[in-house]
């Protein structure tokens, strides 16, 4: 399937007196890999939470995929293949690798909880389906040796790997990852990019990106959108995005000496 265009106009969201974001736009073309950064407080978070739904927009609209909504439904995202990874490993600790990538499914069962419980025979061809479509994505990601360990022995890096599994499981058309990087190695960080990029290559899916590693953005972003104070500053490609003089200033603006944001747009 292949991936969804999203296209966010004038999009304007407040908590309290805080304007967190003010009238941006944000177009993303189907099949890209899309980035949305700026320096902390930005609206990054509050923009992925429009469109997953999670807040509704005081004003703007929605466009995905020519369908134009007023607001994302929560209800919905699955049924319009959206799907996401959280900036916290989110895993069912005691379960086995492959048990964790099968719940990824979980919403396109048909079977009753009553036929799962009793094995009906519905719901053991299903589970019998999304256990080898778990193998295989497993095997993409390079996780067969550990699939039937329990996920928290796992380390860190293969962890987020799981969940990039889990996320991709259903065949999304949109997939938009919160600090896939976060916390890793420089040697899982190059992995990881692989595998993203290699998910793409595969099926098409758009990817909505927020990572504060400004070197794996400018590596595997299509497209960059910056948002700062709220305000959408700048969008184009990484190298358009590297030496535009307002984003340079907006990073250079703010000091983040503990995250490293201000260190390098031209990593
Ligand atoms: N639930 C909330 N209640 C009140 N204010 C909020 C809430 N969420 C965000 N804000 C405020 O909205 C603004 C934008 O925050 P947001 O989290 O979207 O930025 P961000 O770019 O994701 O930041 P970071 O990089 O630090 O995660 C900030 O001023 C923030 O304090």
């Amino acid at each position: 399937m292949a991936g969804a265009a999203i296209r966010l106009s004038g999009v304007t969201l407040s908590f309290g007196g805080i304007l967190a974001l003010k009238g941006v736009d944000l177009d993303i073309h189907a099949g890209d890999i899309h980035a949305i950064i700026g320096p902390n407080g930005a609206g990054k978070s509050s923009l992925v939470n429009i469109i997953c739904g999670i807040y509704r927009p005081e004003a703007g609209s929605i466009d995905f995929d020519g369908q134009h909504l007023s607001r994302m439904e929560t209800g919905r995202l699955a049924k319009l293949g959206i799907t996401r990874t959280f900036q916290n490993i989110v895993l069912f600790k005691g379960m086995s690798v492959t048990q964790n990538v099968m719940m990824g499914l979980t919403h396109k069962t048909r079977s009753t909880p009553w036929g799962q419980i009793i094995g009906s025979a519905r719901a053991r061809r299903e589970e019998a389906h999304a256990y080898e479509i778990a193998r295989a994505i497993l095997a993409r990601l390079d996780l067969t040796q550990v699939q039937d360990r329990a996920v928290n022995t796992l380390s860190y890096g293969a962890q987020k790997r799981v969940e990039l599994a889990r996320a991709l499981i259903a065949g999304p058309r949109l997939l938009l990852l919160d600090e896939p990087m976060a916390g890793m190695t420089a040697g899982e960080k190059v992995r990881m990019i692989a595998f993203i990029r290699e998910a793409q290559a595969h099926s098409g899916v758009t990817v909505i990106l927020i990572e504060h590693d400004m070197g794996v953005v400018m590596e595997l972003s299509d497209r960059i959108t910056v948002l700062d104070h709220g305000k959408r500053i700048a969008q184009g490609t990484p190298s358009e995005i590297q030496v535009n003089p307002d984003v340079i200033d907006a990073y250079l603006g703010v000091a983040h000496a503990d995250d490293g944001d201000d260190a390098v747009l031209a990593a």
